[in-house]
């Protein structure tokens, strides 16, 4: 572990080892923003389809953060920004989240970026306010240079003694570069290490005088001709000129979160593997700011600013707004893209409603990028790049019914479609004895059947609501049949409506005759909530909580609004 100076350390050594493990996931296919030099979108670029004034204007924002991440630009670099904030609004599966991958694989690769759901800061273990602290201190990255030693050569000799016993082992290895020839003692820990390594006499090694790390750089070119020691990925290289030991500069960033956690005594490093790190004392965050502030003054260490994307930012509340208002405007603060489905929305924790359900003193800090639908070109290109991601093949009229499917169903639902129908197609294949394994219109179809989509789903939700309601005999709500049609009785649309009860069950529950203002036929008709102003008997106005089709019955609370 790397002590910086007055017992704060970094950690850096554990947090290097770490390895990532890769998987096809929902986002995998997207690499960047699909920027040129100019900032300018191309259409069909690092897996990004369309939404090119988003995407532009994500770019844009980048540039203001890390002027490095662009490295190759043409444009002129600004210098890094924080505390900014950014709304990306849109209707769902128009790539919000699409977008904010692509800006943390735009960013350079010591750059921070973290990704929450606001669901996520409502936890037994920490309060709201902590789990953002934690989530935007994670965003900000501490780049701190250290001189290291190194002693970088040529091996020109190994010797390792046991003792009698057999216990004891003691050595030396003698290093060489060009112009100079040292040779070493080595302790059991550094032959331990030489022996994990597999060192050979030959072999181009560098140790980190102060971690005893070794590091197998290549064989030396006057090896080149051991042919039983060389495998394919031998690299050779020329023996190292100039002196053995030497001094270099090295650059670690960690973050400010990683910082608190390792030096927390409660927590320790492992706590970061483990993922439930707990609170972290404010002295101590205090403490650990003010010493990165004189890492800073003493040209030992840089802050970089980072990305917190926040998703379903209408999930928070009005505490967890307040606080980010603060906090924007602190020293330490990331760059903060939200995200959000919602039009106007409630602000949780109050009353009150909001556009994306979000306090007007929030959004006046906000730069909001509007992503759009997709138009079915878009569609069928995005479809196009999961299969390949996804490695499925997909016939021509497979692919067309696809792209009706996200136009109908949701593009969600139709490159969920994508796996299943191969699993489908695989069977298919199987059982008939052979044939092509690209995915045809019957195996969507099949998958189809077994998947619902998501207007399935509101039918049986409502289906389920109604029904409970019906056979709860305390319940407080009443049904109102309307009678509106003279055409038709209150049981002839069932199938439609989903509405499956039996005559009796509704005879049962005593009806009320009448006639009903909607507010919200749209939500009528999909069997949402809606309000009803009033009714034949009562000016009072009721929440609706379903109706028939052409409003021919309905179920409403008595309680909510009498
Ligand atoms: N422009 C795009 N280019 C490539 N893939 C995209 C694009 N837009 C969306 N996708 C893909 O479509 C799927 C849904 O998109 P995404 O999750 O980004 O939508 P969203 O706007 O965040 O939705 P929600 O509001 O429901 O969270 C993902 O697999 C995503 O990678």
């Amino acid at each position: 572990m790397m002590d910086i100076g007055a017992g704060i350390t970094t950690g850096t050594a554990e947090l290097r080892e770490a390895t990532k493990m890769e998987r096809i996931g929902v986002h995998s296919h997207i690499t960047g923003l699909g920027l040129d030099d100019r900032l300018e979108p191309r259409p069909n670029s690092q897996g990004m389809v369309g939404q090119l004034r988003a995407r532009k204007a994500a770019g844009v924002i980048l540039r203001l953060l890390s002027p490095s991440s662009f490295s190759s630009s043409t444009v002129s670099a600004a210098p890094g920004l924080s505390g900014r904030a950014i709304l990306l609004a849109g209707p769902p599966s128009t790539g919000k989240t699409a977008i904010a991958r692509g800006m943390a694989a735009t960013l350079g690769p010591d750059v921070p970026f973290t990704s929450i759901t606001a669901s996520e800061v409502y936890s037994l273990s920490m309060s709201k306010t902590e789990a953002l602290t934690q989530a935007l201190r994670r965003s900000i990255g501490v780049r701190i240079r250290e001189e290291e030693e190194i002693v970088e050569g040529e091996v020109v000799e190994i010797v390792v003694e046991r003792g009698i016993t057999g216990s004891g082992k003691s050595g030396r290895v003698i290093l060489k570069t060009t112009d100079m020839e040292t040779v070493y003692e080595m302790g059991g820990k550094m032959i331990d290490e030489m022996t994990k390594e597999k060192v050979l006499a030959g072999d181009i090694i560098s140790i980190t005088k102060s971690s005893g790390r070794i590091t197998k750089l290549g064989r030396s070119f006057s090896h080149s001709r051991d042919f039983s020691l060389l495998s394919p990925s031998t690299t050779f290289l020329p023996t190292p000129s100039g002196e053995i030991l030497t001094r270099r500069t090295v650059t670690h960033t960690v973050s400010l979160h990683e910082i608190d956690i390792i030096n927390s005594r409660t927590q320790g490093f492992l706590a970061l593997f483990a993922g439930d790190t707990g609170e972290v004392a404010a002295p101590l965050r205090a403490q650990i700011d003010v010493k990165v502030g004189e890492w800073r003054e003493e040209g030992k260490a840089e802050l970089v600013t980072g990305v917190l994307f926040i998703d379903e930012v209408h999930m928070l509340d009005m505490e967890c707004f307040s606080f980010l208002n603060r906090a924007l405007e602190g020293e330490l603060a990331p760059l903060v893209v939200m995200a959000s489905n919602r039009g106007v929305a409630r602000i949780r924790g109050t009353e009150m409603r909001g556009p994306h359900g979000l306090p007007p003193d929030l959004l006046d800090r906000l730069l909001i990028v509007a992503t759009s639908k997709y138009v079915p070109d878009e569609v069928r290109q995005i479809i196009k790049i999961r299969c390949q991601e996804e490695d499925v093949e997909v016939g021509p009229d497979a692919e067309d019914l696809l792209v009706e499917i996200a136009g109908d169903a949701g593009m969600r639902y139709a490159l969920g479609l994508i796996a299943v129908s191969q699993v489908v197609a695989r069977k298919r294949v199987k059982s008939s004895g052979g044939g092509s394994e690209a995915v045809e219109v019957e195996d969507l179809r099949r998958a189809e059947v077994c998947w619902w989509k998501r207007s399935q789903g509101v039918k049986t939700y409502c289906r389920d609501r109604v029904i409970k309601w019906m056979l709860c005999s305390e319940s407080s709500s009443k049904v109102l049949y309307l009678n509106r049609s003279q055409r038709v009785s209150p049981f002839t649309y069932t199938s439609q409506t989903g509405i499956l009860i039996s005559k009796k069950e509704v005879q049962d529950s005593a009806p009320v005759r009448g006639q009903a203002g909607f507010q919200n036929e749209s939500s009528v008709r999909g069997h949402l909530h809606a309000f009803l102003p009033w009714i034949e008997y009562s000016g009072v106005p009721r929440r609706l909580m379903s109706a028939s089709q052409r409003y021919v019955s309905a179920a409403y609370d008595l309680h909510l609004y009498a």
